[in-house]
């Protein structure tokens, strides 16, 4: 790379992630032209996305945060860092799931009160106490749903603290599947995990099939006095819908991570600023895994945990190489190596890999190539029909 390469945190993000960026890479929170961006949950749906823009890299799990099908539209990879924060996640997970169980939370609040009480104070509290007598979680069962990097985690961990847990998620990958405790009692309806569970506690992405997953409908169909935790994102929950299960007593308590000016006036709902993911740990992490994955898809193209993109690696040898990312469409590869071919270039190696409605093709090209050629060859490639973006590496 001649000049720096140009990357913009939108956040804040760990400095032994910013770190690993090499002298090739210049870090500008001000940059108007950048050629990267790495952020965790910075809103990027109203921001208008700079021309330079070449990758993102999310330093973190969810991507709701970014416009994905535009980004996809303008041949832009989102990255993100799988599992990287899981670990923080689950460990708050199971820290709210006793807590709360055990009514610490609002036992903390209250002993708070009894500041200026002087010498009364243990009295108070002896007497107090009642009002927190709380359930162990040994022996209950727990509902999880979405059994991904942070879900399998929860269950097992649960299982080792007495529970019995039931676990739903129809795309559990396979990786997932062998990782998970086979004490774990796996059900393909929903609906089987709502009515026996005493907690639930959700992990899966919002998008629009999960958008409201847990609504008047669920509620109706659970036992009552459920504990629902949300450490996924707040659109899963019906806010009007569990305002209502909280009035009731359906929902005996509502432990979130992700609070609004609904959910804080509700009754018996523990709220949480976030936090999942905010270990010293977790952000080194995330932070240190997307830079990774940028620099390796700006020097090289090789794509890895793009949520837009699918995953395509050639090793580089430094051979010059062309990326081309286009429609998922009939004979592209052969179009693409055949414009290759007349300009006399020859193909040392190749890989053409698919995701969705786009593919994605490196080519590794023998020998010393001229600028003219290089030219040329683009050119063509983005004369076909298709084609989205290309480039070229060397
Ligand atoms: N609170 C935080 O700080 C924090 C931190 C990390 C992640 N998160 C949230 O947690 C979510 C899960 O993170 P992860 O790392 O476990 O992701 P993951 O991709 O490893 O797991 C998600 C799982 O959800 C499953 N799933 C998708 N749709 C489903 C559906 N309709 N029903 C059941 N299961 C479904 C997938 O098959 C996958 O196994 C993220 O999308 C993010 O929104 C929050
Ligand atoms: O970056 C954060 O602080 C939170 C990230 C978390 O919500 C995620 O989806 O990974």
């Amino acid at each position: 790379m001649s000049k720096q390469t140009v990357i913009k945190p939108l956040n804040a993000i760990s400095e032994k992630g910013l770190n690993l960026f090499t002298e090739d890479y210049l870090i500008d929170e001000n940059a108007s032209q950048p050629d990267a961006i790495i952020l965790r949950s910075f809103n990027m749906h109203d921001m208008e996305l700079p021309s330079s823009l070449r990758a993102i890299g999310r330093a973190g799990a969810g991507v709701n945060n970014i416009p994905l099908d535009v980004c996809t539209d303008k041949g832009i990879p989102v990255f993100n860092t799988p599992g990287a924060n899981a670990n923080a996640v689950k460990e708050l997970v199971i820290t709210s799931l006793i807590a709360s169980s055990r009514q610490m939370f609002d036992g903390v609040a209250w002993a708070k009160t009894l500041i200026g009480k002087g010498d009364d104070v243990p009295k108070l509290v002896e007497e107090g106490k009642k009002q927190f007598v709380g359930k162990e979680i040994q022996g209950k069962t727990l509902g999880v749903i979405g059994l991904g990097a942070i879900g399998a985690r929860v269950a097992n961990d649960a299982l080792e603290l007495g529970m019995d847990v039931i676990g739903y998620d129809p795309f559990i990958s396979v990786d997932m599947a062998w990782k998970l405790s086979r004490a774990v009692k796996r059900v393909h309806n929903i609906d089987e995990l709502f009515k026996e569970v005493d907690y639930i506690s959700i992990h899966v992405p919002l998008i629009p099939e999960t958008k409201g997953l847990l609504n008047k409908a669920a509620f109706d169909k659970m036992k009552d006095n459920v504990y629902i935790l949300n450490f996924s994102r707040g659109g899963l929950i019906d806010d009007d819908d569990i305002a209502v299960a909280l009035e009731e007593g359906t929902v005996g308590k509502y432990i979130t991570d992700f609070p609004n000016a609904k959910t804080l006036e509700m009754k018996n709902t523990i709220s949480i600023p976030h936090l999942g993911a905010s270990s010293e740990e977790s952000e080194e992490n995330c932070a240190m895994m997307a830079a990774e994955e940028l620099m390796e898809y700006l020097e090289t193209g090789n794509i890895r945990n793009s949520v837009n993109f699918p995953d395509a690696a050639l090793p580089y040898q430094g051979h010059p190489r062309v990326t081309a990312f286009h429609k998922n469409v009939p004979k592209m590869v052969s179009k693409i190596t055949s414009e290759v071919s007349d300009v006399n270039l020859n193909i040392v190696d190749m890989t053409n890999r698919s995701y969705k409605d786009h593919a994605y093709t490196i080519i590794d090209l023998e020998g010393d190539i001229a600028e003219s050629d290089f030219g040329a060859l683009v050119k063509r490639l983005e004369g076909i029909e298709g084609m989205v973006t290309t480039r070229v590496i060397k």
